[in-house]
């Protein structure tokens, strides 16, 4: 009898009817569950499937894609999976996904390390942690602060040293918006100035259900395309204020002719 976000009973049932089938379907026992997100595609596997087997020694379960709310699936859908994970007995998520650079530092094809995040449909009441909870999955009001193991990041970081990645490798806060479509120049700008790193339209869910139900966690994002609209903006905007100020001034000089339009009429 487990329950994540606003699941009836019957989605209660699901969880418990599918951790039995995938018990009974493999010998693994994963302690770790693999989200590929865009930016990790396994070729052929249709759209969000599941797949167990061991890798450099270790007994992993994979998730091939997702669930995005942009295709009109619940939020107890979307971290459906990782409720499972944890019933299968896993102990540590890893999420990976694409998505687009924020900051102006980053290049594209950057790998940035998720060291935080932002979840605007969360902000708007679109959490997946609302409505009941049960306590044998998590506690009602969990700390999101300590999202994203430290200890897995200073590791990730460690071997970008090793691998002589760390020309690409980056941290930074992802930030999760419903989509889909992708930003306007103004929303990009408005996520900048609050401090995102990188947008999505995934994963943030997933983490937030992941840590309530005490899975450590640990997020990669590749980055696809590069936002570089701030500094555009910035001269144009000046030059826009130029012409503001010269328009201003032209209809002052002129506000004689609206006066003698009115006079007219
Ligand atoms: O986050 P993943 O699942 O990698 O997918 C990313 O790519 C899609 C946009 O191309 C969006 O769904 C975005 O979230
Ligand atoms: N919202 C959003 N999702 C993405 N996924 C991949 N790139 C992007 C992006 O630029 N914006």
């Amino acid at each position: 009898h487990y329950h994540l976000g606003t699941c009836s009973e019957k989605d209660i049932e699901d969880y418990n009817q599918m951790t039995e089938w995938l018990l009974s379907r493999t010998r693994h026992r994963p302690k770790i569950a693999v989200v590929c997100g865009s930016s990790l595609d396994i070729p052929y596997f249709p759209v969000s499937t599941g797949v167990s087997g061991i890798l450099k020694g270790k007994s992993c379960v994979f998730m091939q894609g997702r669930f995005h709310l942009y295709e009109g699936y619940s939020l107890c859908k979307v971290t459906f999976p990782v409720g499972i994970f944890k019933l299968l007995g896993v102990e540590t998520l890893i999420v990976t996904n694409a998505s687009g650079g924020l900051c102006q530092d980053f290049k594209v094809g950057d790998i940035m390390l998720i060291k935080d995040h932002i979840n605007v449909p969360g902000f708007a009441g679109q959490h997946p942690l609302c409505g009941p909870n049960d306590e044998r999955f998590g506690i009602r009001i969990p700390c999101m602060s300590d999202a994203y193991s430290k200890d897995l990041r200073k590791l990730a970081l460690d071997i970008s040293h090793e691998l002589d990645y760390t020309n690409f490798v980056r941290e930074g806060v992802y930030c999760m918006v419903s989509g889909p479509n992708f930003e306007t120049i103004a929303e990009t700008r408005m996520l900048q100035v609050l401090g995102c790193d990188s947008v999505g339209m995934s994963t943030v869910l997933e983490v937030a259900g992941a840590k309530h139900c005490g899975l450590r966690v640990f997020g990669l994002s590749l980055i696809l395309l590069l936002y570089i609209v701030s500094l555009d903006y910035s001269r144009e905007e000046k030059m826009r204020a130029e012409h503001l100020q010269m328009m201003l001034n032209t209809l002052i000089a002129r506000s004689h002719q609206l006066d003698e339009g009115i006079n007219v009429n």
